[in-house]
């Protein structure tokens, strides 16, 4: 797993990158925090449930990193696409798949959407996923790129740190309080 885990960081540098490079920004924008920032694995089991149509492994959400770099053993992973529909993303052996999460949202000024996602379990077989969250530091605040202000593209998010956001959903009724993101829109 510490294999696993130092070869996914050396790969979401070079994503992050490519990434910023897309957004027109300079590749090495916040190269430290991205090179020193935080990286949480998390490893997912969904035990095969009888009644799969009656419940879900992780409820809708869209994750506090920059990216996330996900591997799944078998199909399961939806994302909402703009007209709100799910879509199953295929299980493909050795796939990893690559999702923007809030701080991207906002350092791209909304140019870039995090995406809203579930897991849905099934009857046959347990699933396995490994999740890699990537953001900068606990502390460090991000906000948009200056950059990407401008009079057509006004500053749409208030700037958050992964602190920020952990503060947010250590609150037992956060469900009810909605996605994180949405606090942040100017
Ligand atoms: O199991 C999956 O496919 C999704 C896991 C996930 O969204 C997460 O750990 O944040
Ligand atoms: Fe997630």
């Amino acid at each position: 797993m510490g294999n696993y885990a130092k070869a996914i960081h050396n790969l979401q540098k070079q994503l992050m990158e490519l990434i910023l490079e897309s957004l027109g920004l300079n590749p090495n924008y916040l190269q430290e925090e991205v090179e020193d920032g935080s990286q949480v694995l998390a490893v997912n089991c969904y035990p095969a449930c009888p009644e799969p149509e009656l419940t879900l492994g992780i409820p809708p959400h869209s994750d506090y990193s920059s990216i996330t770099i996900l591997l799944q053993s078998c199909p399961g992973l939806q994302l909402m696409d703009r007209d709100k529909n799910w879509l199953s993303v295929p299980a493909m052996e050795g796939a990893l798949l690559v999702q923007l999460g809030d701080q991207m949202e906002v350092l791209s000024n909304g140019r870039y959407k995090s995406v809203i996602h579930q897991a849905t379990v099934n009857s046959e077989k347990p699933r396995f996923s490994i999740a890699s969250l990537h953001s900068l530091a606990l502390d460090k605040k991000i906000g948009p790129a200056p950059e990407l202000v401008d009079e057509e593209h006004p500053l749409s998010y208030k700037e958050f740190s992964f602190q920020d956001f952990l503060d947010y959903v250590s609150g037992n009724d956060f469900i009810s309080r909605g996605r994180f993101i949405e606090t942040l829109k100017n």
